[in-house]
Formats: structure tokens, sequence, C-alpha cells
């Protein structure tokens, strides 16, 4: 038996789950504890063992600077619990988990070495709210937890099978090739886990499963998913495209970026050593968005007012997700075993989840009101009304579990 510890640097929230886990066996959840609400401080705690919930919406009163900040806070909060038996000191972690937002070409999870390492950090202007922040926790892990082994799981690693005639962008080729310029799509460790729990769900087999997904947290997406592999996504060569987030602008004309401001090409004062990011990618990946457009990030009070600016960014939103459900109901030829909602406001807000079937109702997509508004009981859950033609499901998705699962299936780590 081994201790396997996932974590999750979202943008706005930092989630680590820990398991004891068996080669080859299904990971037993031992506590999860997240931090969130980073970019709409104060900052708050959840925290359950053995899945009791010890603490729901503690206030964290320590100063949390950024994800790194975020990671040594829960972790201290896993040591210091006395009734996690299975934790008592860090020697006690033998394999940690990290979710790497950008993975360039790599198809699979691997062991962090110094190469790894390196080659991740490269990428790590492709996705600027996301690598650096996930390989800051890596550095703390190599330095605080001598006895685990660190493995890179990929959020882009679930759409290297995207066709070509989808993931690439109709630009000089050659440019395009040697800087390595095209669609990678991210969230991917999260529709792992939804294809796998749909497939269960429906009693499908994987392979012949397709479906809308929609991965809605504080960055957002959308994925065609076509014989249970990715064929379309709406992020591309970063997090930025497609649907907007809460301080990203989704896509918007590339021209736009000339007009906003003079010095957008300079250099943003958040660039480091290691992060060159412009004040144009500043912009629209941090200003921009939620943020920008009603002063908040938390997409619970924009979906629970009526306010103006609420309103305006609520429909906004609704509109962008049911474009994508429009036009990947139409790449995977109206094929569609289900629309699935998950991530932050995906399981929470019935309200955005109503408006967006009604959107999409000309599809066959049909909400039971009863259905929507429950509890969830089960990870995936049925909302659909008895008339609708194709189902819409609520999946409360686990990028830990999945990359623990990961672990459980690599050799190397069980020798
Ligand atoms: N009841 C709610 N209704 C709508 N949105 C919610 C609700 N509760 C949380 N959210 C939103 O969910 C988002 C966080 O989602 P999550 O997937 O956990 O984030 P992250 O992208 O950091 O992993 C936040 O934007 C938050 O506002
Ligand atoms: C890829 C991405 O945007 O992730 P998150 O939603 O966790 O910020
Ligand atoms: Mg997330």
């Amino acid at each position: 038996m081994k201790i396997i510890l996932s974590i999750n640097a979202g943008s706005s929230s930092v989630k680590i789950s820990a398991y004891s886990a068996e080669r080859n066996a299904n990971p037993r959840q031992i506590a999860e504890a997240q931090v969130s609400g980073l970019t709409a401080p104060p900052a708050k705690l959840k925290y359950s063992r053995y899945d009791k919930t010890i603490v729901k919406d503690g206030q964290v009163s320590q100063n949390i600077q950024g994800q790194d900040g975020a990671f040594s806070f829960l972790l201290e909060t896993l040591i210091n619990d006395a009734e996690l038996r299975e934790i008592t000191s860090k020697k006690d972690l033998s394999i940690a988990c990290h979710r790497i937002v950008h993975g360039g070409d790599y198809t699979e999870s691997r062991t962090i070495t110094q190469d790894t390492y390196h080659h991740l950090e490269e990428l790590s202007d492709l996705a600027p709210l996301h690598n650096g922040a996930a390989l800051g926790i890596v550095e703390s892990c190599m330095k605080q937890l001598p006895e685990a082994t660190n493995i890179a799981c990929f959020d882009s690693q679930f759409h290297t099978t995207i066709p070509p005639h989808i993931c690439t962008y109709p630009i000089d080729q050659e440019i395009a090739e040697k800087n390595r310029l095209r669609k990678y799509g991210f969230h991917g460790l999260s529709y792992a886990f939804i294809t796998r729990s749909v497939a269960e769900f429906l009693n499908k087999d994987v392979s012949k499963l397709n479906m809308i997904a929609l991965h809605l947290g504080s960055g957002a997406s959308a994925c065609a998913i076509k014989a249970g592999k990715s064929w379309d996504t709406s992020m591309g060569l970063t997090p930025l495209a497609g649907l907007p987030g809460a301080t990203r602008s989704g896509s918007v004309d590339p021209s736009l970026v000339f007009h906003y401001a003079s010095d957008v090409g300079k250099l943003s004062p958040a660039s480091t050593e290691h992060l060159h990011i412009s004040r144009a990618e500043e912009i629209l990946n941090k200003q921009s968005g939620w943020k920008a457009l009603t002063g908040t990030t938390d997409f619970g009070i924009i979906a629970g007012s009526d306010e103006p600016k609420h309103k305006l960014a609520f429909d906004i939103f609704v509109d962008r997700v049911s474009g994508f459900v429009g036009s990947y109901y139409v790449s995977l030829e109206g094929k569609v075993d289900a629309l699935v909602f998950a991530g932050g406001i995906g399981e929470k807000s019935a309200r955005f989840r109503d408006e967006v079937v009604r959107r999409t109702g000309c599809l066959g997509f049909s909400v039971d009101q009863r259905r929507n508004s429950a509890e969830p009981a089960g990870v995936v859950e049925e909302i659909s009304s008895e008339q609708a033609r194709h189902r819409v499901l609520v999946c409360q998705t686990d990028e830990q579990l999945e990359m623990a699962k990961a672990a459980t299936d690599k050799d190397e780590l069980w020798k």
C-alpha cells in the first residue's frame, strides 16, 4: 500500500486529495482539501476526511501567497490532522501527482526528471496562469517530500487525438511547425474522468460514446468527444481561446489587441526570469472575463443577481457556451449520446444549465426542472426531461482521482 497525493493547481484554486492505493486497483480517497477564491480573496478552505466534512466554508485567516502558498497550507492541514491515521508525516507520501496544464507534445503522464522539469518550464509561457504555478508546487514537493516520486499528468494529453484539420491553424505551416503553434486543448484530466464516468453511467462501451462535454470553472472549455476520444475542444495553443472565464476574455478578434492600448507588446511586470508574459497576454488572461465585466470572479454571485452588469455577463456566457454546443452537434453529425455539464459552474448552477439547455432546445435537449435543481447523489446524474431526444447529464468531475488512477497503473512506481 502506498499513499498518493494528487495536486490540482487551477487558476483560482488548489485542490489536493490523498489516497491509499495498491497497484492496478481503484485508489481509495482518505482526504480531500481545497483552497478556493485565490482570485477573489479572502481564500476559503474546504476539508474532508474519510468522506466526512471537517471544514466546509472556512475562512483562511493567514495570508496565502499564490498556488504554492495554498499548497503548503493544505499539506500542513493534512499532516496536522491527528485523526488522519495514514499520514502522520511528510515521509508517508510516496507518490505526488501534479496536474500540469500544458504538456506540449507529451501524450501520457510521466515521472518528473530534471529533463522533464526543464521542458515543462519552457512551455510555461503558453499557459501563463497555470504551468508556472504548478511547477512551483513540483519544486516544493521535491524539497519537502524526500520520499515521493513526482508524476506530471497533463491537461493537454487527452486532446492528442484531435485530427489535423481541426488542430491546425491556417497560418504559414513552416512557422507553425517550428514554433509548435497548434490547438493543444486543456481540461483533459477532467474530460478523461467524465468520459469514463458517463460510459459507466450509460452502460456503454467507451469506444462507442459520443458526447458534448462542458467543463465550466474559473477557466471554461467545451469538448466534442467522438468514439470516446477528443475530436475538438474550444481552448487552443493556450487556455485563453474559446469560452470566457473568471479573468479570461476567451476568443476575441486577435486584432483587438493592437487597438486596446499602446504598450501591449511590452513585457508585463508580472514576467519573471522563467515566465515571459506580454501586457496583452496579461490583460486578456488576468484582467478580462467576469472580473472585468462585473468586478467579481464568483459566478455564483453573477448567476444569482439581476443587476444589469451581472445579467450581461451571464447572457454572454450562455451565448458562447450554446454556440459551442451547436457547433459540436454539427461536428458530431447529431450523433450525441449526452450533453454533460461539469466544473464549478456546470455542477453548481442549475440556472445556468437550464438557460443553456433552453437555448439549444432546437437540437433536442430538454431539462426536467425537479431533476435539475436536486442535490446530486452520484458522480453522474441525469437531468433531462421525458421528451428530450438526447440526455443531459451533470458530472461531478474529479481531476485528482484521474491522476491517482494513472499512478496506480504505472508499473515503474510499484517495483
Ligand atoms: N453555486 C454556484 N453557482 C455558480 N457558480 C459557482 C457556484 N459555486 C461556485 N461557482 C463557480 O465555480 C468556479 C470554480 O470552479 P472550479 O471548477 O472549482 O474552479 P477552478 O477552475 O479553479 O478549478 C468559480 O468561478 C465559482 O464562482
Ligand atoms: C486549463 C484551465 O483553464 O484550468 P482551470 O479552469 O483550472 O483554471
Ligand atoms: Mg479546475
